[in-house]
């Protein structure tokens, strides 16, 4: 199958991962909901507030409102004392001094009875005669009274008055009260009035007079948006951040982009699907910011250019600090976005806004030139500038920083010529930033193979590898794979630093895998199966040693590319987006491998029906059972046609029946090309491997056909022996006795002529394990032993081979007992115990097969 390639494959794996991320966020819906609509709950929360701060001081008195056109006050009259913010009850309009005086006594009473739409009863006045006196009575009754009027009559035309008033300004509730005005001016008006009219005795002479305050601004306006903005739009901008960073991780953490890669994922794809979906989502929650803002009124979206909102965020730029400091600070985004934000809340309420052919202009930054250092087109460039870098930075510390299988690249590997030209610099690396200790030289580490079919396998390759000879036949040449995990540190549930000395995974496979076979890689939990496959897809760096796949070579990166072409990959762990269904998942990855477009669609439902998920297409992989998973796992790895396929245990929580559907399919697959299957199903080892190979400890213990396995490392045969029950019109007790006594007898024979005891022993049967060297015996003691069947009671007599799992316990046993057979002699050298010669082998010491765990 054509695969594509270069620049129009990278178009369409960054399609298929575009419309991935957009199917993604469509599936779920309440974490986009929030990402794009974040900014209405918090201007809604702004509008509360701000709305109900202005009812709090909407007198017209206040400061924070701006009066443009104020109303007259005409001859208001003294108010009722209730109308006092804070008054203790009872309570008096007014008091007054001067009573000795009938002259006054009369003024003070037509200052109470013309009283402006109010007369004053005698009730809620009261007189004294001095002003010492209204001072004592206002010490003992505090609260009692707003306003006192002290007269004086100097002579027949002179009436000297004054007056005292509670000046305190005091807001309660919504209102908000001026004593100047309340009481004050209304007193003055009332006494001068009457003094008036007394002196030139004109009782109804007309006083009429009008007040007027200054138009002017708001003087402390608030806005709940230059308080509360910068905070709210920092979180707006942190609901994206949370959601995008998750997304990304979990992808890691996942495996998913390792699973991609696998596939031949291009970095550059990867990093601009994101880049650009991430980018649209921010942009649409920027328009909603401006489009919210302007539906709940507030003024910085009124009044400021479209162009400057959708950048808005920051932090307190000041005289007082350096410019060094202050670049510092710029490095960072929010930082950037505050001061705009707080820029452009300056210039709004006094002027027009900031328009954006002006956002160079130092004198449009804010409603305090001397304060402003910096301009929003500044804070734009310096945006645009960190956007690059910390985009950059991110992809580097991606590369830098172990990923989930625990490679990383080189520091420096940016500095590598060929990472720019595609001919190498890709190369990964094993430890961690804080690795301690390098690991021991791989080749110090190469231990020879006790099997002589592992060595005979192990000298074919060397020679082709030494001779460079092209064997056409082969598919994949591992060549010497060793691979040392480094040593970690990892902490303790107890939280005590825990030291992990580096760890052999590998030591030293050398394998050829031949074309139309399927090689099957057995052996227990960590022997090391996996690190093979993952150091076959380049997912992991070998620490020594290659391996050619179609005459690729591993250790280049181009030839790594042209690999990752060729194979197709079924990993360990389900590698799913729980919201994306079957279909979708094998649409991403033939777009991602590089199918032609028109034809994915004939290979998806042709993988689908295979598999036999066509009806389960359109279900989300969530839905999906265990079984139906690892399905979709292997139609994965079938896509594009791959010439070596990879399946680690594919059949993994397969019910039965599944299981040998998948048999058919992996059966199938073998035609034209090579198949690496690792499974810890012997049953599936037997059925479906042409040549079998068990590891143990990172090491090929032995390698062949399934026929050789048994015959080389099975115990024999085995014989069951099944019995009829016992003869009829007995009863119970006498008929077990004569099943006992058959029993016994065939125990017997097989203890006289072959010399072995039954391995189990039921009621019903027994069953024996006959060692090889005893095969030139069986004939004639299975022609006795059938014709004695009626006189033993013998139903059946069943004979085969032993199995294959009897021949991995026997190999996983002995390398197990090996750690107990090493000795160390004086000079350093290791002797190992050789089974098959019975002899005692030198070799090299190697001292890390088992973890050494300090405490540190
Ligand atoms: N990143 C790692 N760092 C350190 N040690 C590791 C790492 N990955 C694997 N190992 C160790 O390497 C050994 C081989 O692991 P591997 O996963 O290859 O085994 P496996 O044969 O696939 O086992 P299983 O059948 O359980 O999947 C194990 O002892 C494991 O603990």
């Amino acid at each position: 199958m054509k695969l594509q390639s270069g620049f129009p494959l990278l178009l369409q794996q960054y399609k298929a991962l575009f419309w991935k991320n957009l199917l993604l966020s469509w599936r779920n819906k309440r974490a986009t909901f929030l990402q794009l609509f974040a900014s209405f709950f918090f201007f809604l929360i702004l509008f509360f507030i701000e709305n109900t701060m202005e009812v709090r001081f909407s007198s017209s008195t206040s400061n924070n409102r701006s009066v443009m056109d104020p109303l007259p006050l005409i001859s208001p009259p003294i108010p009722p004392c209730e109308d006092k913010n804070y008054i203790k009850l009872p309570c008096f309009d007014f008091v007054w001094s001067g009573n000795q005086s009938a002259r006054i006594t009369s003024i003070v009473s037509a200052i109470m009875a013309n009283n402006p739409r109010r007369p004053i009863p005698s009730s809620k006045v009261k007189s004294f005669s001095t002003t010492a006196e209204v001072d004592e009575w206002l010490n003992d009754n505090p609260m009692h009274c707003p306003g006192a009027l002290h007269f004086w009559e100097r002579n027949a035309t002179v009436i000297s008055y004054g007056i005292q008033t509670n000046s305190t300004a005091i807001a309660k509730r919504s209102s908000y009260e001026d004593p100047l005005f309340k009481f004050r001016i209304p007193l003055q008006i009332a006494a001068e009035r009457e003094i008036a009219r007394s002196l030139i005795g004109v009782p109804d002479f007309s006083w009429v007079m009008a007040l007027k305050e200054f138009a002017h601004p708001a003087i402390e306006t608030f806005s709940a948006m230059a308080s509360g903005g910068p905070a709210c739009f920092l979180a707006i901008a942190m609901f994206s951040f949370v959601f995008q960073i998750s997304s990304l991780v979990s992808e890691k953490e996942l495996k998913l982009r390792q699973g991609m890669t696998m596939m031949g994922l291009y970095d550059s794809a990867y990093w601009l699907s994101w880049l650009t979906f991430d980018g649209i989502l921010t942009l649409l929650s920027s328009l909603f910011i401006v489009f919210f803002g302007s539906v709940f009124q507030f003024e910085l979206f009124l009044n400021n250019s479209f162009a400057h909102l959708v950048t808005v965020f920051g932090f307190p730029y000041d005289r007082g600090i350096s410019k060094v400091y202050q670049a510092v600070w710029s490095f960072f985004p929010p930082n950037l976005l505050a001061e705009a934000l707080l820029l452009l809340n300056q210039a709004t309420p006094h002027n027009a806004g900031v328009v954006y052919n002006r956002r160079i202009s130092k004198a449009k930054c804010g409603a305090d030139h001397e304060e402003c250092l910096i301009t929003l087109n500044y804070i734009y460039k310096w945006l645009l500038g960190t956007f690059f870098l910390w985009i950059v930075f991110a992809i580097y510390l991606d590369n830098v920083i172990r990923n989930a299988s625990g490679v990383r690249k080189p520091v420096f590997y940016f500095l590598k010529p060929g990472y720019w030209t595609g001919k190498g610099g890709n190369e990964l690396e094993d430890s961690g930033i804080c690795s301690c200790t390098s690991s021991t030289s791989a080749h110090e580490e190469h231990i020879l193979p006790d099997d002589e079919d592992v060595q005979e396998e192990e000298k074919i390759v060397k020679q082709q590898t030494r001779e460079e000879i092209e064997d056409t036949n082969v598919a994949v040449q591992i060549r010497g794979f060793t691979k040392t995990y480094p040593s970690t540190i990892d902490m303790t549930s107890c939280g005590k630093c825990k030291k992990r000395s580096p760890y052999h995974a590998l030591k030293g496979l050398w394998l050829n895998i031949v074309k139309d076979q399927l090689f099957c890689l057995l052996g227990p939990n960590g022997a090391g199966k996996t690190t093979t496959i993952n150091c076959l897809t380049g997912i992991i760096s070998v620490t020594d040693g290659d391996a050619l796949i179609y005459g690729y070579s591993l250790r280049s990166s181009t030839g790594l590319w042209n690999v990752r072409k060729l194979i197709g990959v079924c990993p360990q762990f389900d590698v799913l987006w729980d919201s994306l269904t079957g279909q979708e998942h094998l649409f991403i990855f033939a777009s991602i491998k590089g199918l032609n477009p028109t034809s994915i669609q004939s290979v998806i439902e042709k993988l689908l029906a295979e598999t036999g998920l066509t009806e389960a297409a359109r279900v989300r992989a969530v839905h999906y059972s265990g079984g139906m998973k690892r399905r979709l796992s292997v139609a994965m790895a079938l896509i594009g046609d791959p010439k070596l396929v990879i399946l680690d245990e594919p059949t993994t929580g397969m019910d039965p029946i599944t299981r040998r559907h998948v048999w058919d399919i992996i059966e199938d697959a073998k035609k034209g090309r090579a198949i690496v299957l690792t499974t810890h199903s012997m049953e599936e080892a037997d059925i479906l491997g042409d040549r079998i190979g068990i590891m143990v400890k990172g090491m090929l213990r032995c390698i062949g056909t399934s026929i050789r396995l048994k015959s080389r490392f099975g115990a024999g045969f085995i014989a069951n022996v099944i019995f009829t029950s016992g003869a009829n019109g007995q009863n119970l007790s006498s008929r077990d006795e004569i099943d006992r006594a058959h029993c016994e007898d065939v125990k017997q024979l097989f203890e006289q002529k072959l010399d072995i005891v039954p391995k189990e022993e039921k009621k019903s049967f027994l069953t024996f394990v006959i060692p090889r060297d005893r095969e030139v015996l069986l004939s004639n003691f299975f022609a006795e032993l059938q014709d004695k069947e009626s006189e033993l009671g013998i139903a059946d007599i069943q004979l085969g081979q032993t199995t294959l799992e009897e021949v991995f316990l026997n190999i996983a046993r002995r390398a197990e007992l090996e750690p107990n057979l090493k000795r160390i002699d004086q000079s350093g050298l290791r002797y190992n115990y050789r089974n098959s010669t019975h002899q005692w082998s030198r070799m090299p010491i190697q001292l890390n097969d088992m973890d050494h765990d300090v405490n540190v």
